[in-house]
């Protein structure tokens, strides 16, 4: 498999694309990270499980879309629990280094699928810090597979690097689970005052709205996606990774008459750019930290 041979130049900012078991868009997910000039590297659940590749060595973990253990016992549980208890050579868990990961200040995106599962392991929104299942995802409100396009806002109040400077975007569902429900009025509150909730569904007009197909599944909050506390570990129902270019768009032949000079990126592509960048910007202020400390000592 493309990639599996390791780290190329580590001077580029490293994105681990995990896959297996039925998980099916890591290619996708690898292409958005290289156009946004990160170095992709998809591995096998098994290599990260059995401690033949660290996550460690690399600067952002990726959960991407599919059917994880065939959806047995609701989208993303199993996998979830594997990620929970399933303990290598040395006594650790996968979960064990994820939040060693994300102590170090590292970042963590799940895409769909990779969003049921952050959720089913309590990574998102993870309110308490101690990473127990706080909301859920669940069978789409119309009891159908929803298969269309959808209208995103990005919540103002969201403090997640992956979302600066995104006001609103177009992306693709393809989910039969992705109906959040938060039980419990404080839970609630606190997700929307925190501005966890980071993306809704929306109208054609921009306004999050409950009102189906807009809001495919009948979300909670129309959420569409969830930061944890820290804005590091992002998940979201839809897939950015299958609108990186306007050639992904239904409606790409019309726009692009309609107004020749329409940018060729597609709207997911941002999010990529958006933590590339910002993993380099944290190395750029690292290093001059520590010229700095390596001058004055
Ligand atoms: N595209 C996906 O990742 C789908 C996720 C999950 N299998 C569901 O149907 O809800």
């Amino acid at each position: 498999m493309e990639g599996q041979q390791g780290i190329n130049n580590p001077k580029t900012v490293q994105a681990l694309i995990l896959t297996g078991f039925g998980i099916n868009c890591e290619e996708e997910f690898a292409a958005a990270y290289r156009l946004a000039g990160a170095e992709a590297t998809i591995v096998h659940l098994n290599e990260v499980m059995h401690g033949h590749v660290s996550i460690h060595d690399y600067d952002i973990l990726n959960f991407p879309g599919g059917f994880s253990f065939g959806d047995d016992l609701g989208s993303g549980v199993v996998l979830a629990n594997k990620l929970r208890h399933r303990k290598n050579a040395a006594g650790r868990t996968l979960l064990d280094d994820i939040k060693q990961f994300i102590a170090n200040g590292k970042f963590v995106m799940g895409i769909c699928n990779g969003f049921q599962v952050l959720v089913k392991l309590g990574l998102l929104p993870n309110l308490s810090g101690n990473v127990t299942p706080e909301v859920t995802l669940t069978h789409n409100a119309s009891g159908r597979y929803e298969d269309r396009w959808v209208r995103l806002k990005v919540n103002p109040k969201s403090n997640s690097p992956f979302l600066k400077g995104i006001d609103s975007m177009e992306v693709p569902v393809r989910h039969g689970e992705g109906r959040l429900i938060i039980k419990g009025e404080e839970t609630l509150a606190e997700i929307e005052a925190r501005g966890l909730n980071c993306l809704a569904y929306t109208d054609y007009d921009g306004s999050p709205t409950d009102v189906y197909p807009h809001n495919p599944n009948g979300a909670d909050l129309n959420c569409a996606g969830l930061t944890d506390t820290t804005g590091q570990v992002f998940g979201l129902m839809p897939h950015p990774e299958a609108f990186l270019s306007l050639y992904n768009h239904p409606d790409w032949a019309r726009r692009k008459r309609q107004n020749p000079g329409l940018s060729e990126e597609g709207d997911g592509l941002k999010l990529f750019r958006n933590i590339v960048e910002h993993v380099h910007s944290q190395r750029a202020t690292a290093a001059t930290q520590q010229e700095a400390h390596q001058f004055s000592s």
